[in-house]
Formats: C-alpha cells, structure tokens, sequence
C-alpha cells in the first residue's frame, strides 16, 4: 500500500533521507527506529506531504502522492504526534471530531461519533466535555489517537506518540495500541528511538542509521537474532539475547508447590504459597516462620512477577528470578494458581525450543 522508492530528501548539504526503498505491508505496523537526526520524522511526513522528497517517489495504492491533492489525502491517513497537538481551546469532543467537520459532517454528529471513538479508546465519555489541559499526558495522547481515527483512515503515521508519557503510562497506551490495531488492522507506520518499544509494536522493524540510511528491515525476532551489521548490533543492544525471549513460547510443566489459603492455618515447612479464597497468588510464607493461628496478609512476603500460561517465557523466566524462593508463580487465564516453575526449568524448555527452530 505504501512504497518509499529511491526516496532521497536533502535539506541544503544534509542529506536526511539517503535513496531509500522500502515497502510497507498493508495492515501490519511498521516502525522505523533508528537515533536522533537519522531521517524517521522526515520519511514519516512524505507520505502525507508534509515533507516532499528531493527525488525518488513515494506511493500510496499504486499513485505517487505527489499526484493527490495534499489536503485530501491527509484528511485519509491519520496522523498522531508526540504530545498529542491538541488544538487547546476546543474541547475533547471537538479536537476528536476536527476530521469529521473538515470532511462536511455536521457539527453534532461529529461529537456524537467522537463519543464513540473516546469509548474505543479506552477513555471514558465525561472527558469530552473537558479541555486539553485538563487531561493527563497519557489520555491526551489517547484523545490524539481517536482523533487520527476519526475519519476511519486505512493509513496510520505515528510519530514518537508515546515518547512525552512516563514509562508505566507508555506501556498502557502501547498495550493499546496493540489491542486497537488487533481490531482494526490499520497499514500503520510509527517511529521511535526506542528499540523496546520497535520491537514489541512491530511486525516488522526498519532500523536506520544516520544519513538517513536504511540498516535493516526485518521481523522483531530476526531482528534481535541476526543483526545485518555492527551498528544494528549496537542499536538493539547487548541484552538482545534476553530480550528475544519475548518471541519464543514453549510448552512449560509447572510443578505444584505447598500452598496455603489465607485465613486458614499455617502447617509444613519451606516455602509456601499463600492464595486467596479465589486461588490467585497473595505472597509467600517463608520456611521457619512461626505463624500462630490463621495466615495473614502482614505474615507473607511479597511474590515476583506472575506468568500467565501461553505467554512469551520471558515472563516465566522473569517470575522464577523476581520471586523470593526461587520459584516462578504460573497462573491460568483467569489469574489463579496453576503451579510453579524454577529458572533452570524455563532455560531447558528455551533450549529445547531453540533447538527445534534452528533444527
Ligand atoms: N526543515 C529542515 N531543515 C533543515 N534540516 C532539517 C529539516 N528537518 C530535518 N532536518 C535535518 O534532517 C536530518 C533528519 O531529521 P529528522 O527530523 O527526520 O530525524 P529523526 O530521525 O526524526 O530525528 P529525531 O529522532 O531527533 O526526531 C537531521 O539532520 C535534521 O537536522
């Protein structure tokens, strides 16, 4: 749907974006990731004008887009920027329903649909009536992605959205963004220096290098797995081994562990798993404690991390090193207690895994 050919773009004697080729798979999320000043803002802003290349052509469907009138095609592809650029004195409603009101749908309707896409974003109706600043800084991004989608736009350019939100807030709204795109299935192009965040949003991943060149294009996995060159090594860094985990499941057989239900009385000894009433992990009993009489919240420690079944093993790696015995908690799908599983447990079924795909 979208094709960067030959695509240069100098600006006097910088040359941001080097001859540059690449195509982006129709409803699937790419990122272009990449350091500071390497050409990703300026690749971004070809596809709706914003930015016109020196040479080569840039191709939306099949047309270079030099063809199509710049306020036409930008009214069809969504647009979100880093801290939302929110018009400050209009209210959420209205900010959402700009696109709407510029394509010719009336006022009131507008604000009636942008009701509806705060909902599918995950924000709820009362903030319509409020202005920007009344907003957090992750709900004024979220308010800038229902905006972009407010005209139902096959096309999705996201430039560092994220990147103003602090780190908890950021996972939310990417989380989101995930689940969103799972929905709607938009051709998105996002850009970040973030390689965290290239890898766990995108199918596939452009990595580029200063010059405005492009270092790699590639699946998150084979990213992390085989980088093309030095810099891209560089770039994904040197916990890449790690962070691959997250692409890799594997059949886990957690072990059962003591447990004991809060409430009740406390018997054995060695470390015991304190579950509520629902069977959802509380914290732990830690061997020799002496508790008297029934199990307390104030008498456990604090758990690692949960892993839920079926999810990457990186959280199952995670859960066994963050919890205080050793054992990693597994939950089923409804959070409650399915067993428990030790580091050198997950490292086999990693190997064993790793050993089926490179056969
Ligand atoms: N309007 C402009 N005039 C002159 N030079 C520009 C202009 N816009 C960008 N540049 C230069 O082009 C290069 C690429 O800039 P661009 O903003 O595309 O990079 P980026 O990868 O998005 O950077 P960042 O991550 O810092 O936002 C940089 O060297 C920048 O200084």
């Amino acid at each position: 749907m979208i094709g960067f050919q030959d695509v240069r773009k100098e600006y006097g004697s910088t040359v941001a974006v080097h001859d540059l080729r690449l195509s982006l798979p129709d409803g699937a999320i790419t990122v272009l990731v990449g350091p500071s000043g390497c050409g990703k803002t300026t690749l971004l802003r070809m596809v709706n004008r914003m930015v016109e290349p020196t040479s080569g052509r840039v191709l939306l469907d099949g047309t270079d887009v030099r063809e199509l009138d710049p306020a036409r095609l930008r009214r069809g592809i969504g647009y979100v920027i880093q801290q939302a650029g929110l018009f400050p004195h209009r209210d959420v409603l209205d900010n959402v329903g700009t696109v709407l009101v510029l394509g010719g749908t009336g006022r009131r309707e507008a604000r009636r649909r942008a009701v509806e896409l705060l909902d599918l974003v995950g924000l709820p109706a009362e903030l319509g009536t409020r202005y920007p600043a009344q907003l957090s800084g992750g709900q004024q991004q979220r308010v800038g992605v229902a905006r972009a989608l407010a005209a139902d736009p096959p096309v999705l350019l996201m430039d560092e959205p994220f990147s103003a939100v602090d780190p908890v807030v950021r996972q939310g709204l990417q989380d989101e963004l995930l689940r969103l795109q799972g929905e709607l299935g938009k051709t998105v192009l996002f850009v970040t220096h973030d390689i965290d965040e290239a890898v766990k949003l995108g199918d596939r991943v452009a990595v580029l290098r200063q010059g405005g060149h492009l270092a790699q294009v590639a699946a998150p996995d084979e990213l992390l797995a085989r980088p093309a060159d030095d810099f891209v090594t560089g770039f994904v860094g040197r916990d890449r081994g790690y962070r691959r985990l997250s692409f890799v499941d594997g059949q886990l057989h957690p072990q059962s562990v003591d447990t004991v239900v809060l409430g009740d009385p406390v018997s054995g000894s060695g470390w015991r798993l304190a579950l509520d009433t629902d069977r959802a992990p509380r914290g732990w009993v830690p061997p020799q404690s002496d508790v008297d009489g029934p199990l307390a919240e104030n008498h456990l420690v604090a758990g690692g991390s949960l892993h839920a079944l079926g999810r990457p093993l990186r959280g199952a790696l995670d859960a066994a090193l963050s919890a205080p015995s050793g054992l990693g908690v597994v939950v089923d799908g409804s959070g409650r207690y399915a067993g428990v599983v030790t580091a050198e447990h997950v490292l086999d079924v990693i190997q064993r895994e790793r050993g089926v795909r490179t056969g």
